[in-house]
């Protein structure tokens, strides 16, 4: 596990991320230590990788090849899965607000029904096609969880599934995207670095992202300072999103990032998962993380109301500060 030692020369934060790397949590050591490191992550760049994470490699190569057969098929044959409103088929606009990217992406609920009616219109083969993004989901629905309840153990919270069970809810709003850049190399001549999705933090509490070996994601650890993060298939890479900085009462904070196409021989292919409360769920800090010292930073909210909000606006604007007690006491 590379996590960056305390005693370390490089105080820096930029410096230390882009010298020693992400933080990487091997999800096979003592419980205690990836516990403590992964709380430890959170708080520093609310982004890590996990090795040994547990998910089979049959799991994601199935839904990898459903991906790429899917995104494969001729534009009109995607279309009919589409338009994005905001669920279904997107080709390069993002949300309802003007935000564009070079990229083309599926995103659908995880709820097994809905999965099952938009898989009509997305596969020649819909039953396979549902079973194998409904494994994927369970797969990576229980490693989120397992990183939240090491999280709420590295907090010393006593209700180790104070964060888990918003997304185990069988009402859980959970989304999954894949996406789709393609090679930026017949677009060298115009511009060659390209966005490919614009900056933004995500809304929900915890997401796994997974990529083919194809780079261009990237974080921002200080205001300005772009840190590329190198793919990694065999990994998942966790973000904080800004329903768990709220949760956390600000001790989190959810991680800025974007990705660019530029220079790249082949097409990156993503697949997220976005670990999400229910629709009525109260979103508030939990009590543990409220004190004298550090007061309520955040006004409660449901997810409902937070989601709305979210649509409401553009890729990168602070949604989050909507909420914060400070912001409205202004
Ligand atoms: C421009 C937008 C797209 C987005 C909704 C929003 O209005 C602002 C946040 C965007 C985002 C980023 C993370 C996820 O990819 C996403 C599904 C989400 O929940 O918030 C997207 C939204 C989207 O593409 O629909
Ligand atoms: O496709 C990627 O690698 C990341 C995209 C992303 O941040 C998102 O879909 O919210
Ligand atoms: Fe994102």
């Amino acid at each position: 596990m590379v996590v960056p030692s305390p005693n370390h020369p490089i105080h820096n934060q930029k410096e230390r991320i882009k010298s020693i790397g992400v933080p990487v949590i091997d999800l096979s050591n003592k419980r205690s230590i990836v516990s403590d490191s992964i709380v430890k992550a959170c708080e520093e760049y609310g982004f890590f990788k996990v090795i040994n994470h547990g998910v089979s490699k049959d799991i994601i190569s199935k839904m990898e090849n459903e991906g790429h057969d899917f995104f494969a098929k001729p534009s009109l044959e995607k279309l009919k899965a589409g338009p994005a409103t905001p669920l279904g088929y997107g080709i390069k606009n993002i949300g309802f607000n003007g935000d564009f990217g070079e990229v083309e992406y599926l995103l659908l609920h995880t709820n097994p029904l809905s999965i099952s009616q938009r898989s009509k219109s997305i596969s020649n083969d819909p039953i396979k096609f549902s079973n194998v993004v409904n494994d994927y989901i369970e797969a990576v629905r229980d490693l989120t969880c397992e990183i939240l309840e090491l999280i709420a153990e590295g907090l010393w919270v006593p209700d180790k599934s104070i964060f888990s069970k918003l997304i185990r809810d069988v009402d859980s709003d959970s989304i999954i995207r894949i996406n789709h850049y393609p090679s930026s190399l017949q677009h060298m001549s115009d511009n060659n670095n390209r966005i490919g999705f614009g900056a933004h933090t995500d809304p929900q509490i915890l997401n796994l992202l997974r990529s083919n070996d194809v780079d261009g994601f990237q974080i921002s650890v200080e205001d300005g300072v772009w840190v590329p993060v190198p793919s990694d298939p065999a990994a998942f890479y966790v973000n904080v999103g800004d329903a768990l900085q709220a949760l956390t009462n600000g001790r989190f904070s959810s991680v800025k990032h974007r990705v660019l196409t530029n220079s790249n021989k082949s097409a990156r292919m993503s697949m997220i998962y976005f670990g999400t409360p229910p629709l009525h769920a109260c979103i508030s800090p939990i009590p543990e993380l409220v004190t004298p010292q550090k007061p309520s930073q955040y006004r409660p909210f449901t997810w409902d109301e937070y989601k709305k909000a979210t649509y409401a606006l553009r890729l990168s604007d602070h949604r989050l500060n909507l909420f914060s007690v400070q912001q409205q006491s202004e």
